[in-house]
């Protein structure tokens, strides 16, 4: 499933009408139609049903929802915001056949007085005022009528996205509808996986309304989420004959004398997620303690300077032989010894490294090597971690974690894991994936060495995108598992997540 923009959406309608050859007023009947079903099958034909019509195509729709609905039988009253004669192509058709089939429609300026006591009888608003079509801040009379129909107790279902909130991005200096339910035409809008502008959204159900799948060559971005499907339909089966080293030999460098809980988890994990060996580079004194919670594990004792590690050159080379993976970062500190060390690994390892915590701390002054590196270099930053890379805010990056993942990508290499609510993998070819599991359980410290380890693994034997991807979506799934089974999900541990994977992995059925 894609993700688009307003003006991708608008190229692709363009396309499916000039080159396919499907009419802009046969996409609005799918449309239109579609979503009458959902609201249908959702509220049932005894609600009752207010739709406010804008301008555009939006409005459109709005039309042939409010025909079909009362050709259904339901009961509908319809309120068109604009002057008449600002209907224009598919929008004033549409318009046209309401009127022919022998409904009414009403202005909203007529009914303004009276609105609050007539949507005090009304169940549901249907809101198709604004769409994709949408360019800065909303006008008058639109924004009065946002700021009213927002004010109301009443269920507001928006057709295609939230009337004012833009679909490409979180810009967002003006009052929006705050939806209960959006019905979303095609595909999701990319401000759907925005912090800012998510929550205007409510649900969201996808109507498909026709558009052939061809089309999409002609889009220049990638962007799509990572589900179910993707993770089953890229999973790779372990052969049944497979010996240990067939399932990855992975490598976790973690742990300083204060943090050893943060390689017992990324290593934990590892083990979890099927690495065939985990070997778990960490100072001396933590060998006791970690092996007590990852007995499937193999040690290497580094050196240390006041229990930080501070690995020779020799003992670096000896631990990435053999290895298909190596993570770095949980729970080392910043110091600089970690930045001699990463930037060894940089220049000598030849498998997949994934640079966490505070390894990415060193990134700035290894971005030379870094874009030298043939071999593959995941990094998995949240957003702090994000901004500090590229001396912007964290709002700056929660606002456009698409364009921030994508152009580091690009820039430096590398596979980006850009962690937040929707997970971001983006890939150095700019193709992006999104992540739709997981919840707050795992906004906790510690979590993200858990998929730390988890990508390791994967990595190891999967190829590497796909691995990405789906170790993110495990890791929410888990999460997801675990929040069914308890009320409060600030209950959920990085530790139960581990203890979790065993049922989620178990969608790709690997015995
Ligand atoms: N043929 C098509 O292109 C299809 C489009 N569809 C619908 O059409 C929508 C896009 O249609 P449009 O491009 O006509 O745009 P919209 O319906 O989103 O709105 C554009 C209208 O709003 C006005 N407008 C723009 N910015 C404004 C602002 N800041 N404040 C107040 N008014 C503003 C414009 O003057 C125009 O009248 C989609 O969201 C979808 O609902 C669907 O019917 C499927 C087919
Ligand atoms: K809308």
């Amino acid at each position: 499933m894609r993700i688009v923009t307003g003006e991708e959406m608008a190229s692709i309608d363009a396309i499916t009408m000039n080159k396919v050859g499907l009419p802009g007023a046969v996409l609005m009947e799918n449309a239109g139609r579609g979503i009458a079903r959902k609201l249908l099958d959702h509220y049932g034909r005894k609600r009752r049903f207010f739709i406010v019509i804008g301008s555009g195509n939006n409005g459109g729709d709005g039309f042939v929802v409010a025909r079909v609905l009362k050709d259904e039988g339901a009961e509908v009253q319809v309120f068109i915001v604009p002057e008449e004669s600002r209907y224009k192509g598919d929008a004033k058709l549409h318009k046209r056949v309401f009127e022919q089939s022998g409904y009414r429609w009403k202005y909203w300026k007529d009914i303004e007085s009276q609105w609050p006591a007539m949507l005090y009888e009304t169940d549901i608003i249907v809101d198709a005022l604004l769409g994709t079509g949408i360019s800065g801040q909303v006008k008058e009379p639109y924004a009065s009528v946002i700021a009213s129909i927002n004010k109301l107790k009443n269920e507001i279902v928006s057709i295609d996205l939230p009337s004012g909130v833009p679909a490409g991005s979180a810009e967002l200096n003006h009052e929006a509808i705050k939806a209960d339910r959006t019905l979303t035409l095609q595909w999701t809008k990319v401000s759907y996986y925005l912090e800012e502008t998510k929550p205007y959204y409510g649900e969201v159900d996808v109507v498909p309304i026709g558009i052939p799948p061809n089309t999409l060559r002609h889009l220049a971005s990638q962007r799509y989420i990572w589900g179910k499907n993707e993770v089953v339909n890229s999973w790779v089966m372990s052969k049944p004959n497979a010996h240990k080293g067939d399932n990855g030999r992975v490598g976790i460098i973690a742990g300083s004398e204060a943090m050893p809980g943060a390689a017992a988890l990324a290593g934990s994990a590892a083990v979890r997620s099927g690495a065939g060996f985990t070997t778990i580079a960490t100072v001396a004194q933590n060998v006791p303690v970690i092996a007590s919670h990852v007995k499937e594990a193999m040690y290497t004792i580094f050196s240390e300077k006041h229990g930080y590690l501070a690995p020779t050159e020799t003992e670096l080379a000896a631990f990435m032989d053999n290895k298909q993976s190596i993570a770095v970062g949980p729970g080392l500190g910043r110091t600089p010894a970690l930045t001699k060390m990463v930037a060894y690994l940089l220049v000598h390892f030849k498998g997949v490294l994934i640079l966490d915590a505070d390894a990415l701390h060193c990134l700035k002054e290894c971005g030379p090597i870094v874009q030298e590196r043939t071999a593959p270099t995941v990094i998995t930053p949240h957003p702090g971690e994000m901004a500090m890379l590229i001396d912007q805010s964290v709002s700056y990056v929660n606002k456009n974690r698409f364009e921030v993942a994508e152009s580091y990508a690009e820039q430096y290499g590398v596979y980006v894991v850009l962690k937040g609510p929707n997970t971001i993998v983006a890939e150095p070819s700019g193709c992006i994936s999104v992540n739709v599991t997981g919840n707050a359980g795992l906004a906790k410290g510690g979590s993200g060495d858990v998929l730390t380890g988890m990508v390791a693994a994967l990595v190891a034997r999967q190829r590497i995108q796909p691995a990405l991807s789906s170790a993110v979506f495990f890791h929410g799934y888990a999460a997801d598992l675990l929040a069914k089974q308890r009320h409060v999900l600030a209950t959920i541990t990085p530790s139960d997540i581990i203890e979790h994977l065993p049922e989620a992995f178990s969608i790709v059925d690997d015995d």
